[in-house]
């Protein structure tokens, strides 16, 4: 416990450097210049940053790429995508160019509705609760009126609270359970907020009105948003999937449905399987400074809906027609949070022709199918290693640490070779 250290979150940004460098670093020159290398030279540019978090002390770069060539209900995209995996722009970008020449993605919003509770305990009698919550309701949404004024402006609110009982489930334990609209917000902080005046508004009336103990637990949002649905689909004649990599159209049509098959009644695929999905999903969500850990837990929880965990998209081959889809719940804000404060969250937004929610909603999901149509493309036809290799290669080449000559020569060698880590060190050490 040697390291452990109090007031740290008082100390300047020099000053936090400063101990960890004396703290955990053998040569603090090397660590120290690397840390202000990744500082932004406009100094106001790097305090918005600095400001996102707490006890920051650099910038952690992530590529922003571009995947073109989406067409989503008619209209022409530039996908942006923030992302460390190599392979993944390629992939959307191919699979954008494959669609485009077969009609493109159509996406549709499907719901739009954002859950908060307010856990609590109360150790009476259900039938009091339930008179008592009945009666207190109006109380509740009024006392939440200066929250929700706004936002009932724009056409939005408060949708409804109920009382639920879960002493099935834990003694004592019941909630309310909140439902709202939040429009271009991903609404956590308005939902927050209006919990916990329910919360207090629910705890004030007990201790007046209600027989027995009633505690509030805790009151937020909950990232499972099954009812703020999207879906995003592409359908072609089987014949039509010909192409470069398709040669035989029907053969691959049953097999890529066979993958997806698979993955709807076997977890260990269809985690591997989404992940492929989430490749495209949250490198725009990342891209468009929404909240990504917010999305996974959502979506994941929505794959284990029925119980167990499953495909996130499906596929269908009826009167020679190949369809491929994918309803996920999203919700995503193009208002609030980071959206109005990071310069290149703001440049991703005006690229995709800024936005509303629901628009962006849909291309997430078109990024998350286009990803997974690419990935178990690649999978049922070359296997996987292929291409996604070819686009590694670089970076092996500069762990490798190759210099530009021996780059050139060796991304020409592997035109025609298969990229594997070994094989790209033995053509360098040919090389050398
Ligand atoms: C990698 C490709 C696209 C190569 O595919 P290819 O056929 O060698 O590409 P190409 O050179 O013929 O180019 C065709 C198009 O692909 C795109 N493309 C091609 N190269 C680039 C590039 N350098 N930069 C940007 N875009 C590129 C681009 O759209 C290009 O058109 P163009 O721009 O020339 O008009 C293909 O093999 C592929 O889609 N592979 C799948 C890769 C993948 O899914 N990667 C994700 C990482 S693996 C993983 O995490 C998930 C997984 C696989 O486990 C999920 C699962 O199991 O389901
Ligand atoms: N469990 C979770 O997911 C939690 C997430 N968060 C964080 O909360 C942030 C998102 O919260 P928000 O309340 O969305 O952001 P926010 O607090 O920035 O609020 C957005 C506000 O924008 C205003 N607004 C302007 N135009 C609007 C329009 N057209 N539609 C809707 N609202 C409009 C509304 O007043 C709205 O409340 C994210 O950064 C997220 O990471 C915070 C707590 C918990």
């Amino acid at each position: 416990m040697s390291n452990a250290i109090s007031g740290f979150s008082k100390l300047s940004k020099s000053e936090k450097i400063e101990w960890l460098l004396d703290t955990y670093f053998t040569d603090k020159d090397i660590a120290r210049k690397l840390v202000k290398q990744y500082w932004n030279s406009d100094e106001k540019l790097q305090k918005l940053h600095d400001e996102f978090i707490e006890n920051t002390i650099t910038n952690y770069y992530l590529p922003l790429g571009v995947a073109p060539n989406f067409s989503i209900n008619g209209k022409l995209y530039t996908i942006p995508m923030a992302i460390e995996e190599s392979s993944v722009v390629a992939a959307a970008s191919k699979a954008a160019k494959f669609w485009l020449k077969r009609g493109g993605f159509k996406a549709e919003v499907i719901s739009t509705e954002k859950i908060g509770q307010v856990h609590f305990t109360y150790d009476g009698y259900f039938n009091d609760l339930a008179s008592f919550f009945k009666a207190v309701k109006p109380k509740l949404l009024s006392s939440a009126s200066d929250i929700t004024e706004n936002m009932e402006r724009r056409g939005g609110g408060i949708l409804d609270i109920e009382l639920r009982n879960k002493t099935e489930k834990l003694d004592d334990y019941y909630q309310l359970h909140a439902t709202f609209e939040t429009l271009d917000a991903m609404g956590a902080n308005f939902i927050n907020s209006c919990l916990e005046q329910f919360a207090d508004t629910l705890k004030n009336e007990a201790e007046h009105n209600l027989e027995g103990n009633l505690d509030v637990v805790m009151s937020i949002l909950s990232n499972y948003v099954p009812n703020c649905l999207v879906r995003a689909e592409v359908e072609c004649p089987v014949s039509e999937l010909k192409s470069k990599d398709i040669k035989n159209p029907e053969e691959f049509a049953e097999k890529f449905k066979q993958a997806v098959n698979i993955a709807e009644v076997e977890p260990y695929r269809a985690v591997t399987h989404n992940k492929g999905a989430m490749n495209g999903i949250d490198a725009v969500i990342l891209a468009t400074g929404n909240d990504f850990r917010a999305v996974e837990a959502g979506v994941h929880a929505y794959a284990a809906k029925d119980g167990q965990y499953s495909s996130l998209t499906h596929c269908s081959i009826e009167d020679g027609v190949f369809k491929f889809w994918l309803e996920i719940p999203l919700a995503l804000g193009t208002v609030g949070g980071l959206t109005n404060l990071h310069p290149l969250v703001k440049f991703s937004l005006e690229m995709l022709r800024n936005p509303s929610a629901r628009d962006l909603m849909q291309i997430v999901a078109v990024a998350g199918l286009a990803q997974n149509f690419g990935a178990v493309k690649s999978l049922t036809t070359t296997g996987i290693q292929e291409g996604h290799m070819k686009m590694h290669l670089m970076n092996i080449l500069n762990q490798l640490k190759a210099t530009p000559k021996e780059k050139v020569r060796l991304i020409e060698h592997f035109k025609t070779n298969v990229v594997t880590h070994g094989a790209v060190v033995e053509a360098i050490k040919n090389l050398r």
